[in-house]
């Protein structure tokens, strides 16, 4: 079986930061690069075919959350730029959801692959007190997250962005291949910034993840290919 890449954040703020960053990995090597907001606002769609040109997967992550029409065509657009992966937000609802799905669909050239199509349940860097607090949701935040992934799946989405914590349940409660990605990766070294929901990559694996994404322990590492090789490897068992 091919061996699973972290995907990386590319949270930089410019293309020539971010071919810097790119520089310290082997040209040949193939990555699952994320490119946010925070890159995409500055460069725009073109760093992304950019990307996919240069032999990299893309997850494009914009975090959709619009009324279903502006949703709709949006994704008609990310359609055509031949990522592997975007995402919306769950709490935009069900119709905005499958409004997404729609304009995906539609929007993917013929005979290219459907983009696949996650939802954020509840962010990684929201804590249970938080959802009860600051968003009135008195269940909290477990059942927050539960809830979401079945209207996730409900609306015909792949799958959702929550943390390692939430994963194994969410497979119980949807199906073993509904994909959970999850962001607040960190080795028991680094530092957790501002997330709250971390777990290690080992302890992803055991929990369901489907996809782990690493930003700042690989983005700000002295050496950031050495970091990215010591959570692949971790990711993968290979120091079980
Ligand atoms: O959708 C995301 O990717 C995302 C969802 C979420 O709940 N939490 C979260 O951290 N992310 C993204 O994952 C990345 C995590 O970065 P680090 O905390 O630096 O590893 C950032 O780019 C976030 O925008």
């Amino acid at each position: 079986m091919r061996e699973k890449r972290p995907v990386i954040a590319l949270d930089l703020p410019s293309k020539k930061d971010m071919e810097l960053f790119l520089s310290h990995f082997p040209k040949e090597e193939s990555l699952y690069l994320k490119v946010g907001m925070e890159i995409f606002y500055q460069e725009g769609p073109s760093i992304v075919t950019w990307l996919i040109d240069n032999g990299h997967d893309v997850f494009l992550d914009l975090k959709l959350h619009d009324i279903p029409n502006t949703v709709y065509s949006a994704m008609k657009g990310i359609a055509k730029l031949g990522v592997a992966l975007t995402n919306v937000h769950a709490a935009g609802g069900k119709e905005m959801m499958e409004a997404a799905y729609r304009g995906l669909k539609e929007g993917t050239p013929t005979g290219q692959p459907v983009p696949k199509l996650i939802a954020v349940t509840q962010l990684t860097s929201t804590s249970d007190e938080q959802v009860k607090e600051e968003q009135l949701i008195s269940v909290g935040l477990n059942d927050s997250v539960r809830h979401y992934a079945t209207l996730t799946q409900e609306a015909g989405l792949d799958g959702v962005v929550c943390s390692a914590h939430e994963a194994r349940d969410i497979k119980e409660h949807t199906s073993e291949d509904f994909v959970c990605l999850t962001p607040g990766i960190r080795l028991a070294s680094n530092d957790v910034g501002d997330q709250k929901r971390v777990m290690t990559p080992s302890k992803a694996r055991e929990n369901g993840s489907t996809y782990i994404v690493v930003g700042r322990p690989i983005t700000q590492a002295e050496n950031p290919y050495a970091a990215y090789v010591e959570i692949k490897n971790e990711w993968n068992g290979e120091n079980d």
